[in-house]
């Protein structure tokens, strides 16, 4: 045993790296590459950069690169080459959707195509699991240990990051104690930490609900704005606390809050989707055009703290039918949906009516 930080570790080093505009190094079996975040680059890290021999892609989503008409010939990728003369200002523009209707013309957008895109794909899992934008600067290094070396950067194993980053990482139970509430007295907090320093999560449960029959649950995804701020351009809030009144009234209930803020984008990515909604563009829209898919939630997640608590079978508080299907596939029966419609107003209307007519949500 040693005491080197492990793969999981590094990926946990990496993302803090990335998340400060420090570039990373990802080491594969025969070379590697260095990685930086476009969204967090300096203008004098780009320029150290481009003064380095290969050459300097910009990998994207394909879902940014139908916004900027750039052809994806890596399927859910795209690699835009840096013209001669881009600077910060060019990459964070290609990064970043925030000026595409004032400023269009980009392009044209010069993508490559043919060569290995592993660590491109890496890069960008990344950045994104950095709660990032989703772009990233690349460029191909011969030997990747020694450049890291000099450097003193982080170094990652690519061949088996990939597979590590699709895997759910190990949740520890941490701790638990007695909350009372408005909704319920008798209510208890509990603290689930992932092995893989990411963000904590938690479950409320109210009462002593009986582990052999279905709980009356909500697997509820963390919404600073409308938890907290009481924001009416969702119906966050009043489900949240709509959830906790009906597991009151029953006096059993579980209620876990997931930190997967802004259907696992982050909260600087949602604000950024609302400022596009402000420009007229719909809530799927808005993550599209930033790069993600509409949802990048991992409900496994959920599946495995209910488990944790001894829970197999749920009567699932939502109006999301792709929630229930997940559960089952991740082995909770879901015994019952219980809607749970609540908070509609003016502000939220069209946002509601959008996912009940792209993601599917009953109304
Ligand atoms: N990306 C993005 N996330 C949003 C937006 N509005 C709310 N959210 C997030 O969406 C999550 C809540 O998901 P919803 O789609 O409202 O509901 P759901 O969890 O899929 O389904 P229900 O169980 O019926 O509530 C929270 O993490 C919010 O922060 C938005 O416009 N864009
Ligand atoms: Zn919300």
């Amino acid at each position: 045993m040693s005491l080197a930080p492990d793969l999981g570790e590094l990926l946990a080093r990496a993302r803090a790296d990335l998340r400060m505009g420090v570039p990373v190094v990802l080491k594969a079996a025969t070379g590697g590459a260095l990685v930086v975040a476009a969204e967090t680059v300096s203008a004098a890290r780009l320029a150290v950069l481009r003064a380095l021999p290969g050459e300097l892609d910009l990998a994207i989503t394909a879902r940014r690169a139908e916004t900027l008409k750039a052809r994806a010939y890596d399927g859910d990728l795209a690699r835009v080459m840096l013209p001669g003369d881009a600077g910060l200002d060019w990459v964070q523009s290609i990064a970043d959707p925030a000026d595409d209707l004032a400023k269009p013309m980009k392009g044209p957008l010069a993508t490559r195509r043919g060569g290995d895109t592993g660590l491109h794909r890496l890069a960008i899992t990344l950045v994104k699991s950095a709660r990032l934008l989703p772009a990233a600067l690349i460029l191909p290094l011969d030997d990747p240990e020694g450049f890291a070396q000099g450097e003193m950067l982080t170094v990652v194993e690519a061949d088996p990051a990939g597979p590590y980053m699709l895997t759910l990482a190990r949740l520890d139970h941490v701790v638990s104690a007695k909350v009372p509430l408005r909704a319920s007295q008798n209510a208890r907090l509990h603290i689930f930490r992932p092995e893989d320093g990411s963000d904590e999560h938690y479950a409320i449960e109210i009462g002593r609900p009986d582990r052999s029959k279905p709980v009356l649950s909500r697997l509820h995804s963390a919404c600073f704005t409308g938890d907290l701020l009481g924001s009416l351009k969702c119906d966050c809030g009043p489900q949240l606390n709509a959830a906790l009144a009906q597991m009151g009234a029953e006096g059993a209930g579980v209620l876990l809050y997931l930190n997967q803020e802004g259907r696992g984008i982050g909260l600087a990515n949602k604000m950024r989707a609302y400022a596009l909604q402000d420009q007229g563009f719909d809530t799927v829209e808005a993550n599209h055009r930033l790069g993600f898919e509409d949802d990048e939630r991992d409900f496994r997640l959920g599946a495995e703290i209910l488990r944790k608590m001894g829970f197999g079978a749920v009567r699932l508080l939502t109006n999301n039918p792709s929630k229930m299907a997940m559960m089952e596939r991740c082995g909770i029966t879901v015994a019952e949906r219980v809607p749970l419609k609540v908070g509609l107003n003016t502000y939220n209307e069209r946002y509601l009516a959008t996912k009940a007519e792209k993601s599917g949500h009953l109304l």
